[in-house]
């Protein structure tokens, strides 16, 4: 299956999510162990598939999302959005926001291209991970092509790297259920 991400909405903080700590939510068996995944989704994908993909959407220097002006006292960054793919099947549209002072603490981060985030991060000792947030997304409104009846969990962390932070957002498309 094609995705047509280029209508996807341009940030996920558009979509108004009910975002819920995954420890207190219902989450659906077959999808619990890759939405509970503390360590890198990357590292994860690559050991159960062939031919491991990354493909740039986008990769974008913007003002933040309010919310995160608000926690960051910053109001610019890097929006970075990826799409994972596992033996030529979509399984992950991820949407990470970086801020100036991340960018600025550590400089690769500015300029991953096709370089999984996660495959620089989980390399650092400084890495902590905060806890993990989920949603169920109407996917209709980031990937039209699935229609309106389709949901889409998705969850999202914010990481400390070096005690710079970054958000990471991920959503699991319906490649990772044929993994
Ligand atoms: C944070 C990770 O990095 C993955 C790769 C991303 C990217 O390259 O932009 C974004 C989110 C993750 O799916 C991870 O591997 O867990």
């Amino acid at each position: 299956m094609q995705f047509d991400f280029m209508h996807s909405t341009d940030s996920l903080f558009q979509l108004h999510a009910l975002w819920q700590s995954a420890q207190q939510s219902l989450l659906p068996d077959r999808l619990k162990p890759w939405l509970l995944s503390q360590g890198s989704l990357t590292a994860l994908l690559k050991k159960r598939c062939q031919e491991f993909r990354l493909e740039l959407v986008t990769e974008h220097w913007q003002k933040l999302p309010e919310p995160l002006q608000q926690q960051w006292q910053q109001s610019e960054g890097l929006k970075r959005d990826v799409i994972l793919w596992c033996d030529a099947k979509a399984c992950i549209y991820a949407q990470s926001w970086l801020p100036e002072s991340t960018l600025e603490q550590m400089e690769p981060l500015a300029r991953l291209g096709a370089q999984p985030l996660g495959e620089y991060i989980f390399q650092h000792d400084s890495l902590e991970r905060g806890p993990i947030d989920v949603a169920l997304l109407q996917a209709g409104l980031v990937l039209p092509v699935l229609g309106e009846q389709k949901q889409l969990w998705a969850r999202r962390s914010i990481f400390s790297v070096q005690q710079q932070p970054l958000l990471v957002q991920e959503i699991f498309l319906p490649g990772v259920l044929e993994l």
